[in-house]
């Protein structure tokens, strides 16, 4: 039997719900082996992060090629670099080796609005670790950043960044988290009597070789949000380690993503913005 591994290249969330922590227990809750690099540690819990300390460079670096030396690592999911050093550290090793596919989730800032990186680590992102990669899972402060641009605020200019930040290198899925669901339109100049998050969906944006995918699914009603991104693509990664193509780990990753932020809904983890539950399948 051939085990399928995911490598997640990310920061500690010492609370569990994000991070490298959010990352193995995906892969563990879809049937993959779950390995990891870790990039900084964090001091947070779901009310925010009080502190950083990252990883020397060099070490980084070390802990990456250690693993891939030895492990048939299927795809590697790369979440918080938090300096430039270090998002050139990861970028070095992975140019200069066979490449399994690589999610890079290009972490800026926490739900909780903390800066988890230097604004100079989305450069190096760009320039470096974008065109070795497979996939970049931004959100929309994220697209903005790294398109230097206005954040994407309807799914028609999600898909035009998607198809900028294609050209930049490798396909591109613009999560749509943050989009504010549309309110109502008024009826006769009364406003609708429908609730504004009725029927509101949340959509992500692909765009690949092929062309634009849409993926959307209930919005859930919930502030247990903590961890979201770093789920949804240590999930994408897990598919492709087990050979899944791009737009099927895309769509079976959103469904998994949507099952837990339901589910952890009654998780009742900390006081804030608690996690999704991701074994809410084994449940
Ligand atoms: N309330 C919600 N209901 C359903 N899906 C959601 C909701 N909020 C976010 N999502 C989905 O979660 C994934 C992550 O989206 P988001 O845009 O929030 O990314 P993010 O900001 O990187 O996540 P995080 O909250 O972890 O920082 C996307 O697939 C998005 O559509
Ligand atoms: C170590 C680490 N990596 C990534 C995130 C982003 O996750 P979120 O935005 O959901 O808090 C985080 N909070 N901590």
């Amino acid at each position: 039997m051939t085990t399928p591994i995911m490598l997640s290249v990310a920061g500690s969330d010492p609370s569990g719900g994000a991070g490298i922590q959010a990352d193995l227990k995906t892969a563990t809750a879809l049937g993959v082996y779950g390995a990891a690099v870790l990039t900084s540690l964090t001091a947070q819990n779901t009310h925010g992060v009080t502190g950083i300390h990252p990883v020397p460079a060099d070490f980084v670096a070390d802990q990456l090629t250690a693993v891939l030396e030895d492990l048939a690592v299927g795809a590697i999911k790369i979440g918080m670099l938090a300096t430039p050093e270090i998002a050139a550290a990861v970028a070095d090793v992975l140019r200069t080796r066979p490449r399994p596919a690589i999610v890079l989730d290009p972490v800026m800032v926490a739900t909780s609005g903390d800066r988890l990186v230097t604004p100079e680590v989305t450069e190096v992102i760009k320039e470096a670790l974008l065109p070795l990669c497979t996939v970049i899972t931004p959100n929309l402060p994220e697209t903005a950043a790294l398109l230097g641009n206005l954040a994407p605020h309807s799914p028609d200019e999600m898909e035009a960044a998607a198809v900028a930040l294609r050209d930049l290198g490798c396909a591109a899925l613009i999560k749509g988290g943050h989009l504010q669901p549309e309110s109502p339109e008024p009826v006769d100049g009364k406003p609708s009597v429908r609730r504004p998050d009725q029927d509101a969906m949340s959509v992500d944006v692909l765009a690949d070789d092929s062309g634009i995918t849409h993926y959307s699914a209930p919005r859930i009603d919930t502030t247990n949000t903590h961890g979201t991104g770093c789920t949804l693509s240590s999930a994408i990664a897990s598919g492709l380690a087990r050979g899944a193509d791009l737009r099927t780990a895309v769509g079976a990753a959103k469904d998994y993503l949507t099952g837990a932020l339901r589910a952890g809904a009654q998780l009742g983890i900390g006081s804030g913005n608690g996690p999704v539950d991701h074994l809410w399948r084994n449940r």
